[in-house]
């Protein structure tokens, strides 16, 4: 079997900057990979690289699908170096879309947790997101100091249905001190924060262990485990938190399924701003893990994202259509 390889770049503006303690992020640029076999059937996939998180730049993927050939004759995917992990994710769902037919899914927004902005936005929002389902609610801190966000977040939790949770994540933006008082702030509210999301830096990983026992609120992994490797020292280390999966940067999707298999970890399956081809993608594998071990209970997942795009067309599921816009 051949088949004819075609990627299209993409450059989507958040409707307002997306604020963490990283810096302001303007702009989302990825590449759309579409694959077509000898019968005319295509598949996609998508390279969204986050190079902030450890992943390869959008120029170094560029590079890279500019130098594969236009006619792939093989059907299995090339495994590519570990300094390629979008593109590796990428690839392998673009062959994983084709060969398995896939029709999209839908996800409900009670199974999904969404985006807030920060401050007085956030409290401009919830509601309708609230009507629209959403019950999980994931707030960026680590970007101001902790008294001010503090006090957005007692607002934001004064305003809030008892029903919702919030996830607060701080992207590694917070000293020791720091995080504890968020986890005193959190454990105070116990029962409403699901978890804090990597309060220290990934080098502090001792003190994070540490935290995760003097505290209840849950702590969750993210910079930490960027890549798989990481991932997994992290596991042989003995963190038993939660784990937040970027799986769009974490190269082979294959490999991070062997991995929980046999090791079914507390994982929370998050968006790194994709359009709606990875989206399918990580549902896909939400899916596929959660059919591994269907009685342990599985957490929101971190997709709700699409609100901080302009209708742009990149968030709709009909994959020609999609393709069209970028020609
Ligand atoms: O995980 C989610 O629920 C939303 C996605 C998110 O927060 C995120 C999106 C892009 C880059 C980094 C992050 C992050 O979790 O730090
Ligand atoms: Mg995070």
């Amino acid at each position: 079997m051949s088949y004819r390889f075609e990627f299209r770049p993409y450059n989507r503006r958040f409707r307002q900057p997306v604020r963490t303690h990283h810096g302001e992020w303007q702009v989302r640029q990825g590449l759309i990979l579409k694959l077509t076999d000898e019968d005319g059937r295509s598949g996609f996939g998508e390279v969204a690289p986050l190079p902030w998180f450890g992943s390869e730049t959008f120029e170094q993927a560029l590079d890279f699908c500019q130098q594969l050939p236009t006619q792939l004759s093989d059907h299995r995917v090339p495994s590519l170096l570990p300094t390629l992990p979008a593109c590796q994710f990428g690839l392998e769902s673009v062959f994983a879309s084709l060969e398995r037919k896939l029709r999209p899914i839908d996800l409900p927004n009670a199974q999904c947790g969404v985006l807030l902005a920060r401050g007085q936005a956030s409290l401009a929002q919830w509601q309708t997101l609230w009507r629209q389902g959403y019950r999980v609610f994931k707030y960026k801190i680590g970007v101001g100091s902790v008294a001010e966000e503090i006090d957005w977040l007692d607002q934001l939790l004064g305003q809030l249905p008892l029903g919702a949770k919030l996830r607060l994540d701080a992207n590694g933006g917070l000293n020791e001190l720091a995080a504890r008082q968020w986890l005193d702030w959190c454990d105070r509210n116990n029962q409403r924060i699901e978890f804090l999301e990597q309060p220290l830096p990934p080098k502090d990983f001792d003190t994070l262990m540490r935290l995760s026992y003097r505290y209840q609120t849950p702590i969750a992994l993210d910079e930490s485990i960027a890549s798989l490797e990481q991932l997994k020292a992290h596991f042989h280390q003995g963190w038993d938190g939660i784990y937040v999966i970027k799986a769009a940067i974490m190269g082979s999707p294959q490999r991070l399924q062997h991995f929980y298999h046999k090791y079914p970890i507390d994982l929370v399956i998050s968006s790194v701003f994709e359009t709606a081809v990875g989206r399918q993608a990580l549902i896909r594998l939400a899916i596929d893990l959660a059919m591994a071990y269907p009685d342990i209970p599985h957490r929101a997942l971190g997709l709700g994202t699409e609100q901080w795009f302009t209708n742009d067309g990149l968030s709709q599921t009909n994959w020609q259509q999609l393709w069209q816009r970028l020609g």
